[in-house]
């Protein structure tokens, strides 16, 4: 009976053993991806500013930071994967919005469409995205070393009532103006008649991702004042399932 209990306890001990290692595992890993991310987002600001200071101007800012860009971006999808496998308390669906839409600002409008680099509302949510990222992924790291600067917490979750829509009127700006370029070149469209008998034109498509902001992202903005009355004001929120 005694080796029986004996037994119990170790293996109760060998199972909460093993849970620490798994959640010392993810911290581990969550505390080097921000950092990681904190520091590219940070290398993208400052060869921003220093590109501005050199040459005056923002025309060939884009290029110059295209690469890295495209790096810290699309590493960003691997937060879904967080999300899916349980290691932070986020929606799969929302992460999933946030992080495609951008990707898909990256790299099927801004990098695929060299007549639009130039233009201000792509330095305008370079600038918001650089700014907002640099806070959220410094928070998740202070955060996770129970070190957190209360300015950092206070930026989290205020600064974002103004970026976000700041960002989406730069992304939006960017598309509209990326429409006439799309239509002209009929890039990335498919016309009939074809071997595979389909028909896709970019141009609507970039319309009705146009229009698909407009429920869209109310959902995310929304999401984030609940983040904000949850963690600032320490508000009891109970989540629908997603
Ligand atoms: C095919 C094309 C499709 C196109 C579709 C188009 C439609 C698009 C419509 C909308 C487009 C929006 C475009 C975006 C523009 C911009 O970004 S503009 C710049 C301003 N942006 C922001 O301010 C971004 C705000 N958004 C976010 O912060 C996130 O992306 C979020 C997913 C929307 C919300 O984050 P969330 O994780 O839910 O909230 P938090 O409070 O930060 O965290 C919740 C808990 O999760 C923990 N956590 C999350 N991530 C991490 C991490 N990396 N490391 C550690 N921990 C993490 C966090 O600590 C919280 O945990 P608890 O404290 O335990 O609750």
């Amino acid at each position: 009976m005694a080796s029986t209990e004996e037994d119990g306890s170790v293996e109760e001990k060998e199972n909460n053993n093993k849970k620490r290692t798994k959640s010392a595992i993810a911290v581990a890993w969550l505390t080097f991806y921000n950092i990681a991310m904190t520091a590219g987002w940070l290398v993208l600001a400052m060869a921003m500013m220093r590109f501005y200071i050199q040459k005056g101007t923002h025309k060939g800012l884009y290029k110059s930071i295209a690469r890295t860009l495209k790096f810290f971006q699309t590493i960003a999808l691997v937060e879904v994967v967080h999300c899916a496998i349980g290691i932070v308390r986020t929606s799969v669906i929302v992460t999933g919005v946030q992080v495609c839409s951008r990707i898909f600002m990256v790299w099927f409008i801004t990098n695929s469409i060299k007549q639009i680099q130039n233009e201000e509302s792509v330095i305008l949510f370079l600038a918001v995205w650089t700014f907002t990222e640099i806070t959220r992924y410094s928070f998740y790291t202070f955060n996770l070393l129970n070190h957190l600067p209360y300015f950092i917490k206070w930026a989290r979750y205020n600064m974002f009532i103004i970026m976000y829509p700041l960002g989406v009127a730069g992304e939006l700006l960017t598309i509209y103006t990326a429409l006439p370029y799309v239509r002209k070149t009929g890039m990335l469209s498919m016309r009939l008649p074809n071997k595979y008998n389909v028909s896709f034109d970019y141009y609507y498509f970039l319309v009705i991702v146009m229009l698909s902001y407009i429920p869209l992202f109310p959902q995310l903005y929304f999401h984030m004042l609940r983040q904000r009355r949850k963690v600032l004001l320490g508000e009891i929120i109970v989540e629908k399932d997603e």
